[in-house]
Parts: C-alpha cells; structure tokens; sequence
C-alpha cells in the first residue's frame, strides 16, 4: 500500500520511518510513503505557499496554485491512489472507514496549515475530506500520521503472524475486554479465576461478556450501531453461556 503524503513539514514524518508496526510495514516493503512539498512547486522567488483570505479575517490559507500542482505530481507517481484531505470539516473516521482505507492501493493525503486550504481545490483536486476527531490541530501532519498507522496495521504481515489486527475490540464494534498479565495479586487485587483456568472456550466467552458489559456502560452508542447479525451472534454467545453454568 502506498502513501504519499502532501505537507510543509516532511520532517514530522521521520518518526514513522523510526520503529514499531508502521517502520516495520515501510522497512518490509508491506507500505510505501513519499512526501511532496507544496513549496517545491511555488513559483517566483518567494515560492508562497500561503496568503491572506480574501473578504479579510486572521490568518492565512494555502494556494491552490502549489497544491494543485504537488496533488498532480503525486497523481503521476501514484495513478491508482486518491486523493484525501485532512480537515476538522471532513467526515469523521472509524474503523470501518479506516477497513475501507487499508483495501485500497494507495492514497494521496493533503496535510493542511493555517486556517485551511482555498476552497477550489476541494472542487477540482480532492476526492475526500476526512476528520480524526471534532477538535481543530495545528496542522493535518498528525491526522495523517493517524491514518497511516490505523491502516497499515491492518495489512497482511503488519502485525506478524502472531495476532491480526481482526481480533481487536473496535473490529468486533465492541469496547476491549480487560487485560492482566503478571503478577496474579497486586496489592490485593486478583487475576480473574477463569483466565487461570486454561479452559479457553470459558475465557473466550468470558472476554466476549466482559466486552459486550464494557461497551453497555460507556459506549452504548457502538451497540446500537451494531448490525442485526452482529447482536445474533452475541446473543448466540451469551446464551451458552448461561446454558454453560
Ligand atoms: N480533526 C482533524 O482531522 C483535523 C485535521 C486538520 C487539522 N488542522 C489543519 C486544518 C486543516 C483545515 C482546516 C483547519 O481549520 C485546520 N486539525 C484537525
């Protein structure tokens, strides 16, 4: 998979390269990132990225000019990627959104500063808008870090063969279960029994319970977003569970 990332500041990018799950993907060859300066393609002396918006008010909006033409570089090096752009005005992602993301070949992400981008290129340049979060940064950088991490791990061989990221809770639509590792007493405060038992078909369920009882008390929303077969299947597992005791 391919990212080709749109910023004034490629620096930030480095720490991707750095270590964990998303150096590993870039090192294997699993993902791929270039990154385009829009201050590479500014014309004249100056090379302006940015100006006053017209009709007045405080700060600076990026030019069409520079980033149509790093978008239309990006475009020829990767013709099978879109393009999306990182604002608090876009549609706001999840995991089934980030699922979709990571099924396709590459993208193209814009990474906006100041107060955003001229208007015209979400007219002719940009195939999505797309949000981390209804909070406003200081750049796109890191929502686009965000994207990339949140994609790549779902590639085959991210993660190693040792876990898919298809196990996680917010795959399921379902908060985690609880963790514990060593030791079994802290301070008076035990390891669940059953996570002792080595009976895994109880632990399974057990964790399948303690997700679904997570997930009813502080994220009842994700319930109701959950699809009928879903919640079938839930209800499949807790019912033999109850038979089960
Ligand atoms: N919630 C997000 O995904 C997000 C994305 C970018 C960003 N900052 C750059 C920017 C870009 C456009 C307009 C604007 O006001 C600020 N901040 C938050």
């Amino acid at each position: 998979m391919r990212f080709d990332v749109i910023t004034l500041f490629p620096e930030q990018f480095r720490i991707l390269s750095r270590e964990g799950v998303v150096a590993r993907a870039l090192s294997r060859g699993i993902a791929e990132l270039r990154l385009w300066n829009p201050r590479d393609f500014a014309p004249g002396p100056h090379r302006r990225v940015d100006d006053r918006p017209y009709g007045g008010g405080p700060g600076m909006v990026m030019l069409f000019e520079p980033l149509a033409a790093a978008i239309a570089a990006a475009r020829a090096a990767s013709p099978k990627s879109q393009v999306a752009y990182l604002s608090p005005q876009g549609t706001r992602l999840d995991q089934d959104a980030i699922n979709d993301i990571a099924a396709k070949p590459g993208w193209i992400l814009l990474a906006g500063r100041y107060e955003g981008i001229d208007e015209r290129l979400l007219e002719r340049c940009i195939d999505q808008e797309w949000s981390i979060g209804d909070y406003v940064l200081s750049g796109g950088e890191l929502p686009a870090m965000v994207v990339m991490d949140a994609a790549i791990r779902l590639l085959p061989g991210a993660l190693g063969h040792e876990r898919s990221a298809y196990e996680d809770s917010h795959m399921s639509g379902l908060l985690d279960c609880p963790h514990f590792s060593r030791p079994e007493e802290i301070d008076g405060l035990r390891v669940p029994k059953v996570l002792l038992s080595g009976d895994h078909g109880a632990i399974a369920r057990w964790r399948r319970q303690q997700a679904l009882g997570r997930t009813w008390l502080k994220r009842p929303d994700l319930l109701a977003k959950m699809t009928l077969d879903q919640a079938t299947t839930l209800d499949q597992a807790t019912t033999l569970d109850q038979e089960a005791r």
